[in-house]
């Protein structure tokens, strides 16, 4: 319930810097395999399965016109907080995109918000009638998260400055972001929010200085709607949830749990700062290029298997609320100190793999490394802690360790009590070797949680065990039973045992305090690991090295994901070309003729590019991209009682609110879910909207017409799936298309296709052709010589001759002679279509 008390914050400390960015470099790789190293097999670490985080969100939205949202994140289990406020719009798109990069386990919105049906003990009777929309689309988009109340008189701006100014890692960024939020009333009081349920429903406080707050301005990375994220597969699977074919499962090769979040959430929101992204492409063409320095990395990283250093960190600094501090709370303390001792001592093995690297990213994660208070952490921990104790995760040999941890000689009634836990441990093995001799049964000992048992395998029983022993259990042809003897030296051994816990936690939490007044350099490692593991996951699967230019130019570029799934040899490549004369574009082909795979291809490519990773093509450039919207077929409409067509209007209608002109959209088959004229209509308008809003856009059409009623508009071009060659079984046919430019004549004539197929007469067929290549002809002829037709066809060479113009001048890496014989060359073109247009009038 919520308590009336108020708490404030407690006094402060430090903060780590996020990385700094490099120049841009462009540069092809050459892959010392020779070939693509993206893997087939689930990725070589486990920390694919720990990446999700749980964060603590809290909500709170301006009643204004602008539709302004704050956002509060915190997973206190990695001592992490985000802080987000953006102005969004009808459908709140941008707000759930957010939420979807920090994996919410708990949403927090003030209790006005919610209906009165909502309601919950202890919050304010002041309820809305209808819940507010937010709340809606969260209800829809989170289905499993509890939605909390939280009463509207602890989302309070000035509690949450101070609660930020107090709990924020003191490090060279702390001032920026205190300075960046101080004005953001809505993010401020999601932040008061979210830490007053910490205090009052969680009972958890944070130590001062011990968090890393960030602020987060949403204009660094690109949009991806959460329905484009899950159609785009990008971090999970749509058929099978545990499936690794996703961008993320494709990518994700990394070991520790802090690179895999921030692989999550880079290709959630690629980032959209150009020089960000060179200087990663930097770093993993420079492991792509250097075997050792590749190998090397890999060896250091695999020291620091599994590890989550923001989690270690947080748990360490969590402060215990209840007093006195229980066994279990010390037991944990102790084994993340000793996890904390083996992080410290093997990152100067990844700090020396660094040491002679090139790139400017690396040079820094190299820095950031090399900070003198890792070395002061490593001696503290070095003088309380056993040299040679190795935190394990079962059995008697991880409670030795505990035991063991503080070093010999620090306190006297700790190696009092450890004698004694010694003792009856020696106890309890005399015991056993006892009753072995005893009965004649070879008994063994396995340690428990709560205690040793006595275990003997099937086998070596003849007949019924000897009476005195008792909760016998059968398990793996083991027989496991106790005595009453063996379970009061098991309660002795276990007060020794927790009283060498709670003493030792004493000392370890002096440690811990003193480790945290250097917890910024340990954030610091935290993301350096993070952000050089990832790069070094990009190299794993590295294959060519992308550019930005501005043009969206590949050449053979396979989908990511399919490229894993499907068996050499059978992937067709595809080129891709869009630049600001060609930025609409009419995907057309018959069915299962690869038109989703192309479009999907498109989104995926952009967004790995984007991350800073390598793609699958012989060549690549893209343009940097604020959104990436798509309307793409989905199965789950239907579950959601949705209908096509309601989907499909309230999809286009985002889209169509949000793209710019620095946007991707993607469009596949609309107008499905109404009657064809209206459908063709509906796509008609909806095209010209996205035409008008000069994005990028890839749209995917059974509408033929579309591209004749469009055709005035200069920018559109049209591309076909065309059959290379097939191979035929009745209906079946391996895929054998590629997306070309224009329309190859007899290829649009799909029915024939289809018949053909069906094997009807060849002289039926061949007068089909006939009759249907004519018609064609005419119809073409029809169109080139109206006066509309020639308009256009000037305005294309025109908006085509501009950005071919723009492209040579901005970034044309030719000598002057060839430019000026380039550029000649487009003049010759674009009289020529004068001239055409002319002599037709
Ligand atoms: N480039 C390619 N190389 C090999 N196989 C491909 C390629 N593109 C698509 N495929 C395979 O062909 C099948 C059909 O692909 P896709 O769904 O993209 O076709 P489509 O034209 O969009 O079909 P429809 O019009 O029926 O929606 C899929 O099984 C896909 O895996």
């Amino acid at each position: 319930m919520w308590s009336q008390q108020e708490r404030s914050p407690r006094p402060a400390s430090r903060r780590p810097p996020t990385t700094g960015q490099s120049r841009p470099r462009t540069a092809q790789s050459r892959p010392w395999t020779g070939q693509s190293r993206i893997s087939t097999a689930r990725p070589q670490t486990s920390a694919s399965t720990r990446y999700e985080g749980s964060f603590v969100i809290a909500l709170l939205e301006g009643r204004g016109v602008g539709r302004e949202v704050g956002l509060a994140a915190l997973d206190s289990d990695i001592g992490r907080v985000v802080l987000v406020q953006l102005s969004d719009c009808q459908t709140y798109v941008k707000t759930l995109h957010q939420m979807h990069l920090h994996n919410p386990s708990l949403v927090l919105v003030p209790d006005t918000f919610l209906s009165a049906s909502d309601a919950v003990i202890g919050s304010s009777n002041k309820r809305a009638t209808n819940p507010s929309l937010l709340v809606e689309f969260i209800r829809e988009e989170f289905p499993d998260i509890q939605l909390e109340p939280v009463p509207r008189k602890y989302w309070n701006e000035t509690s949450g400055l101070e609660f930020i100014q107090q709990l924020c890692v003191e490090d060279e960024e702390r001032a920026a972001i205190i300075l960046a939020v101080s004005s953001k009333y809505y993010v401020l009081s999601a932040c008061s929010a979210l830490f007053k349920h910490a205090e009052l429903r969680r009972n958890t406080r944070f130590s001062a200085g011990s968090l890393r707050i960030q602020y987060s301005p949403v204009d660094g990375t690109m949009m991806i709607d959460p329905e484009s994220a899950r159609n785009l597969e990008l971090v999970g699977n749509m058929s099978h949830r545990k499936s690794y074919h996703s961008v993320f499962g494709i990518l994700n090769h990394t070991y520790t749990a802090m690179a895999a979040r921030l692989l999550r959430v880079n290709i959630l929101a690629p980032i959209t700062v150009q020089s960000s992204i060179d200087a990663r492409l930097d770093v993993v063409e420079e492991f792509v290029q250097d075997e050792d320095l590749f190998n090397e990395v890999r060896g250091a990283l695999k020291t620091l298997n599994n590890m989550d250093f923001d989690k270690l960190i947080a748990t360490l600094a969590a402060l215990e609320t209840v007093l006195p501090t229980s066994a279990k709370a010390a037991s944990n303390r102790v084994t993340q100190m000793l996890n904390l001792r083996n992080v410290v001592r093997n990152l100067p093995l990844l700090q020396k793999a660094l040491e002679n690297t090139k790139s400017q990213l690396l040079r820094i994660i190299h820095e950031m490394l090399s900070d003198d208070r890792l070395g002061k952490i490593d001696s503290l921990i070095r003088a309380s802690l056993n040299e040679d104790t190795t935190p394990t995760k079962h059995g008697i040999s991880a409670a030795n360790a505990r035991v063991y941890a503080v070093k010999a000689n620090y306190n006297r009634l700790l190696d009092v009590a450890r004698e004694t836990y010694k003792e009856n441990v020696g106890d309890i093995y005399t015991l056993c070797n006892t009753l072995t001799q005893a009965h004649e049964i070879p008994l063994t000992l396995v340690y428990q949680e709560t205690g040793f048992i006595f275990s003997l395998k099937k086998s070596d029983l003849e007949g019924e065990l000897p009476k005195g022993f008792i909760n016998v259990t059968l398990k793996k042809g083991k027989w496991q039973f106790s005595s009453m003897e063996l379970k009061k030296m098991n309660a002795r051994m276990q007060d020794a045992l927790d009283e060498t816990l709670i003493l030792s936690d004493k000392i370890i939490q002096d440690l811990v305090t003193e480790i945290l007044m250097n917890v910024g350099a340990l954030y610091k490692a935290s993301e350096a690991v993070a952000l050089v593991d990832m790069l070094w996951a990009f190299a794993h699967s590295a294959i060519i090295r992308p550019e930005f230019t501005g043009t969206l130019a590949v050449k053979s570029g396979r989908h990511p994901i399919l490229e894993t799934v499907q068996s050499a040899g059978t992937l067709v490549p595809n080129d891709i070309y869009c630049d600001d004369s060609s930025s609409f574009q009419i995907i057309q082909g018959p069915n299962m003729s690869g038109k989703s795979t192309y479009l999907r291809q498109v989104g995926l490519l952009s967004v790995m590019a984007m991350c800073g990773s390598f793609v699958p093509a012989e060549y690549a450039s893209f343009r940097i991209h604020d959104a990436l919207l798509t309307r793409l077929s989905n199965d789950d409409d239907l579950e959601k009682s949705l209908s096509t067509f309601a989907s499909e209007m309230a999809t286009s209608a985002m889209i169509l609110g949000l793209a710019t002109e620095r946007s991707l959209v993607i469009v596949d088959e609309l107008g499905r879910g109404t009657s064809p004229r209206e459908g063709f209509g509906i796509s008609h308008a909806i095209a010209e909207g996205l035409i008008e809003q000069k994005c990028f856009v890839f749209f995917a059409t059974h509408f033929a017409e579309l591209s004749t009623t469009l055709s005035r508009q200069p920018s559109v071009v049209k591309y076909v799936a065309w059959r290379t060659s097939r191979s035929v079984s009745n209906f079946g046919m391996t895929f054998q298309y590629k997306i070309v430019d224009g329309a190859p004549e007899d290829n649009t004539h799909y029915g024939l296709d289809l018949a053909r197929l069906a094997d009807l007469p060849s002289d039926v067929l061949t007068e089909a052709n006939r009759v249907s290549k004519r018609l064609t002809e005419l119809q073409t002829r029809h169109q080139e010589q109206s006066d509309s037709s020639k308009i256009a066809m000037r305005r294309k060479a025109l908006l085509k001759l501009r950005t071919n113009l723009t492209q040579a001048f901005e970034h044309s890496a030719l000598p002057d002679e060839e430019l000026v014989a380039y550029i000649g060359r487009f003049q010759a073109d674009i009289t020529k279509v004068f001239l055409y247009s002319n002599d037709t009038d």
